[in-house]
């Protein structure tokens, strides 16, 4: 038992297969483009590395995520639903689905609501935090693909919580520093690392 603790766990990459998903629908409708394979993904902006390979694919990637089914359609990632559902049960601890939306917001919250009450269930919608500055929330524990310096991103440079970087194709080859923690699939150890929050 021990302490109350807060959770906050993030959706793409985390829960949801943003780049499988990505990757297929971008190869379905550009098929005669070059991609990047999840293997040679590095960094958390996908946008950012197509247009590196060439200046146009970066909107083509972006007109991806921004199409209609994009964010429903995303298949759960092994074992993430399982885990968030038994995180949810433990005694003392509340469990927040903390995500951002895309500015292009004709189909992507709706289609995050539907996903997770599809996945998670109906009472699920009541822990769902949209925000774009995850920082502004408070929590203990922050399950999070963004590999990030969170000085020199977000408004609050000193977060209520602990980011656990949980990893991503593009993330992998990152080496954290040794203070930060890294859940390397669900299939890792996350209630050790909340217990050990507890203390
Ligand atoms: C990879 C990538 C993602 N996004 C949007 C799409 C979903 C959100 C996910 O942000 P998160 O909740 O993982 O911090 O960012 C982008 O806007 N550009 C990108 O290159």
């Amino acid at each position: 038992s021990g302490k109350r603790l807060r959770v906050l766990v993030d959706m793409d990459g985390v829960i949801a297969d943003f780049e499988g998903g990505f990757l297929k629908k971008y190869r379905a409708r550009y098929p005669n483009e070059p991609y990047i394979t999840l293997e040679d993904r590095r960094g958390f902006w996908v946008s950012s590395q197509y247009g590196n390979l060439r200046s146009d694919l970066c909107e083509k990637a972006i007109s991806i995520w921004e199409s209609k089914d994009f964010f429903i359609e995303l298949e759960p990632l092994p074992g993430g639903v399982q885990a968030v559902k038994e995180m949810a049960k433990m005694e003392n601890t509340d469990v927040f689905i903390c995500t951002s939306p895309i500015k292009h917001y004709i189909h992507c919250p709706g289609e995050k609501y539907a996903w997770i009450e599809k996945h998670l269930g109906y009472d699920f919608l009541d822990q769902i935090i949209l925000t774009r500055d995850k920082t502004v929330v408070t929590g203990d524990s922050s399950v999070c693909s963004k590999y990030l310096t969170v000085r020199l991103i977000y408004k609050q440079p000193n977060p209520s919580w602990e980011h656990i970087l949980f990893t991503a194709c593009h993330n992998k080859h990152i080496l954290p520093s040794s203070s930060h923690r890294r859940l390397l699939s669900w299939a890792d150890d996350w209630r050790g690392i909340l217990e050990n929050k507890r203390l």
